[in-house]
């Protein structure tokens, strides 16, 4: 099962007045020449940040097309940003994703990297992303497979704490044949590690 989508909808002004007492907390002064637009203009931002919260992504993959194409599919490369729930900073990167269709029903390939970011806008874990990205594809397309890749840069873990820029967390979520069967697997693993031919 997908997780239900929060009700709660965004509040836009309780967020401008959250940022106005953050800065005081940190030691600012909002109220001096260039802050004074910064709760409003953090609180909008956000908007957007979190905005996945208000959506089902599993919504994008509904509308389905009959293709005779039984193989896979895959999207590489698709870039993703979503804030981690610890520290509420960005975590980014690519995520690779693919599924094997069942009875040739297949989906649009923007609508892949449409359900990447509506589970990214929200508060998270990357392993939460990936496991979420992998279970909407075999819930909604009834796959036979499903293979999500993840590579991502945590800012809490370059810009303070242990400080390791460049470090890359990667995250698997395999599901059905891309799981089962070694050939399926090793197929989706080198398309996701083969180099660009561009
Ligand atoms: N598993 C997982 N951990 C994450 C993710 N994003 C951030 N974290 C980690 O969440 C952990 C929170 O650890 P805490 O000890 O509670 O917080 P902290 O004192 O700020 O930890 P440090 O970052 O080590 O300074 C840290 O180890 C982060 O690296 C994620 O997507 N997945
Ligand atoms: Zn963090």
């Amino acid at each position: 099962m997908t997780e239900a989508t929060p009700q709660r909808q965004y509040d836009e002004a309780a967020a401008a007045a959250a940022v106005e007492a953050f800065l005081r907390a940190i030691g600012e002064d909002p109220t001096r020449d260039g802050l004074q637009e910064t709760p409003a203009r953090v609180a909008r931002a956000w908007r957007e940040i979190t905005g996945g919260l208000h959506t089902d992504p599993a919504k994008h993959l509904e509308r389905t097309f009959e293709i005779d194409h039984n193989e896979m599919v895959l999207v590489r490369d698709i870039p993703f940003y979503s804030v981690c729930e610890h520290h509420l900073l960005p975590f980014f990167g690519q995520a690779h994703v693919a599924y094997i269709p069942a009875g040739g029903r297949v989906t649009g390939l923007s609508k892949l990297a449409r359900v990447v970011e509506g589970y990214a806008r929200r508060p998270q874990v990357q392993e939460r992303l990936t496991s979420q990205i992998a279970d909407a594809l075999v819930e909604s397309l009834g796959a036979k497979g499903v293979g999500v890749v993840l590579s991502g840069e945590h800012m809490c873990m370059t810009m303070r704490g242990v400080s390791k820029p460049g470090s890359q967390t990667i995250t698997s979520a395999l599901r059905g044949a891309m799981r089962t069967n070694d050939a399926t697997r090793a197929e989706f693993m080198s398309l996701v590690l083969a180099p660009n031919n561009r």
